[in-house]
């Protein structure tokens, strides 16, 4: 690496949807920029941070005891005036006034878009991390935040099941993923569900029938002496979501149907090691890419190997759930498909 004759200014701040582990990115993107003698600016809330100028210095000593910590010291939001030209030229003003060389984002799609949206305006180096608990995000197998939304999701899915089977009680949990189901089917197969409704496997049009073949294969697992029986569905899939079905369920097949939004507590709470320990690789590596100049990419882990993709491509939607997985379902669960 060169020598630099400047001290070099970083930009921080994260975006969009909260994801457990982004408090152990910014701690490893602190440290990691304090090791190199980088000085660390924390903008809050999203990108209105940029736009109001509202900043903080990240020295280690703020970021000491935060680890551990679900949502993020910096606050998140999602920043409408991003959206116009002048949000945008504002954003960037304020990389220009406070001299900043390097901005990272910590955030989903959305987020890397607003980065994009600033390339054209700013010459500073633009670096994003794939923070968001639903794993929607190519060039990275995983993203920060989405281990340990599926872990609440299992924990809180085991409880229903102990009270759902109680009281051989059929339920439906809704779970989030905004448009894609990889929490849906890891947290489906982890839960042994009977039934996983997610975008990979079902058609809004098919609605009538898939409901026809669900109470169907209710009754015969009634008559199996099976008990209790989970579905489980992804957002904005099912017209009307959970409460649709379960009122759909109990009206045509006179069912008595449980309903759980399971909602914000799968972006909660203490980050399991895995999104821990990908968090603080994945800072430390957006400090190392910002002092190889690179820019305009997502630093993800893919089979274990740090991975530069650009943003451009992270944003393609094209990682489908595993293949493999929705077998191990198609195989596994007694459902009629
Ligand atoms: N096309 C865009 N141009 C500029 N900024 C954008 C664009 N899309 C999203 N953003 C910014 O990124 C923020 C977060 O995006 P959002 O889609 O809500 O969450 P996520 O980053 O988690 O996908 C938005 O509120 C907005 O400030
Ligand atoms: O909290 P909000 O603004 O209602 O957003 C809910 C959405 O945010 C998420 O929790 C995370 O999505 P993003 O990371 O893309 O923001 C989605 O699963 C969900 O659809």
């Amino acid at each position: 690496m060169a020598t630099r004759e400047k001290t070099l200014k970083i930009g921080l701040l994260t975006s969009g949807g909260d994801a457990p582990g982004m408090n152990a990115a910014i701690q490893a993107i602190t440290l990691a920029a304090a090791h190199h003698k980088l000085t660390c600016y924390g903008f809050h809330h999203g990108y209105n941070g940029l736009i109001n100028q509202d900043y903080c210095i990240l020295a280690p000593d703020n970021v000491t005891n935060i680890i551990h910590q679900g949502g993020t010291i910096l606050k998140s939001a999602r920043c409408p005036e991003m959206m116009t030209q002048t949000g945008i030229k504002q954003a960037v003003s304020c990389l220009i006034k406070e001299n900043i060389d390097a901005l990272i984002v910590i955030g989903g799609d959305g987020s890397f878009n607003g980065m994009l949206a600033m390339q054209d305006h700013w010459q500073g180096k633009l670096i994003g991390l794939p923070g968001t608990i639903d794993n929607d995000l190519d060039g990275t197998d995983f993203t920060i935040g989405f281990s340990t939304a599926i872990n609440t999701a299992i924990n809180a899915i085991d409880k229903i099941r102990d009270t759902a089977d109680a009281f051989d009680r059929v339920f439906v949990v809704e779970l989030m993923g905004r448009h894609s189901g990889h929490i849906a089917f890891n947290v489906g197969v982890a839960c042994a569900a009977e039934q996983i409704i997610s975008f990979e496997n079902f058609d809004p049009l098919a609605q009538e029938s898939k409901l026809a073949k669900i109470i169907a294969d209710i009754e015969q697992q009634k008559q199996n002496k099976a008990h209790s029986y989970l579905i489980l569905l992804a957002e904005n899939l099912w017209p009307g979501g959970a409460h649709a079905l379960g009122e759909a369920l109990k009206q045509q097949g006179n069912i008595d149907v449980g309903i759980c939004v399971l909602g914000h507590i799968q972006r909660g709470g203490s980050p399991v090691a895995k999104d821990r320990i990908l968090a603080t690789k994945l800072g430390v590596a957006a400090i190392e890419a910002i002092l190889l100049e690179k820019s305009g990419i997502m630093i993800g882990e893919c089979e274990s190997k740090i991975t530069h993709t650009p943003l451009t491509k992270a944003i393609q939607h094209q990682k489908i759930v595993n293949d493999d997985l929705i077998n191990v379902y198609d195989s596994t669960a007694s459902h009629m498909s």
